[in-house]
């Protein structure tokens, strides 16, 4: 089933730890097909979690309550399906691309590590559960920084949430690590403590490789 899901368009998503500049360079790209398309059927810029949804809205208050780790795993994942059916599915059957800030990977890496210790292979259960119904990006680039690096980032924009810290960003770096391994023609490795006019450089030449 999941091989039919929004065939014809492209999903190109952006995976790293908080502070290793994804949303910085969402913003870059979406001003670069401002002036110049990158798709001739149009593009999505959209990201996980969801804001301003019913199930984003649910995310967040999860995040700042310290709700149950498995429950807020759940909740991710309903918020995961609301924003494939929502705006990404639809996006992809139109032709369209849609370039994500955050998708399935996010969950696999950090729900595997807030769920290590209490679900036996938690890494893989989380993993195995988006595999019958999810739709697998194209294109996915991982921003690799070191976590004390994102950190200090974080430290500059307020609010921070329960995730920023070293320790547990060092095994969520390890888990992204792992599925980028496990499929390596999906992922682009990017060096996140570089500029970002270079990362954008090799951003804008692989997405413009798979729409060609
Ligand atoms: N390549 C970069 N080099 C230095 N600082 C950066 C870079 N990219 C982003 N930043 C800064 O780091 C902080 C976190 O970036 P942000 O894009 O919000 O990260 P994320 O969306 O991955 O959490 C912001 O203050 C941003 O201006
Ligand atoms: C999408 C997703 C995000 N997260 C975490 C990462 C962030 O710490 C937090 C909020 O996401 P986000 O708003 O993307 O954070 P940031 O902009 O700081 O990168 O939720 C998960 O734990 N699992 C997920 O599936």
């Amino acid at each position: 089933m999941t091989e039919k899901l929004g065939k014809s368009g492209k999903l190109v998503t952006f995976e790293g730890i908080d502070g290793s500049g994804k949303s910085t360079m969402l913003s870059r790209l979406q001003k670069v097909d401002e002036s110049e398309p990158l798709s001739c059927s149009g593009s999505v810029f959209t990201r996980e979690p969801t804001k301003e949804t019913l199930t984003g809205k649910a995310v967040y208050a999860a995040i700042e309550n310290n709700v149950d780790p498995l429950a807020e795993l759940f909740l991710f994942l309903a918020d995961h399906a609301a924003h494939l059916s929502d705006t990404v599915l639809p996006a992809l059957e139109n032709g369209k691309l849609v370039v994500s800030d955050r998708y399935s990977d996010s969950r696999c890496a950090y729900q595997g590590a807030t769920l290590n210790g209490t679900i036996s292979d938690a890494f893989n259960f989380v993993c195995r559960l988006h595999e019958p119904w999810t739709r697998k990006p194209d294109l996915t680039f991982l921003f690799d920084i070191r976590p004390e690096v994102s950190c200090e980032r974080c430290k500059d924009r307020g609010a921070q949430t329960k995730f920023e810290r070293v320790d547990f960003l060092k095994e969520v770096t390890a888990n992204f690590k792992k599925l980028a391994e496990r499929e390596p023609d999906r992922f682009v490795i990017l060096n996140a403590e570089a500029a970002p006019e270079e990362n954008e450089k090799i951003i804008l030449e692989k997405i413009r490789a798979i729409l060609k």
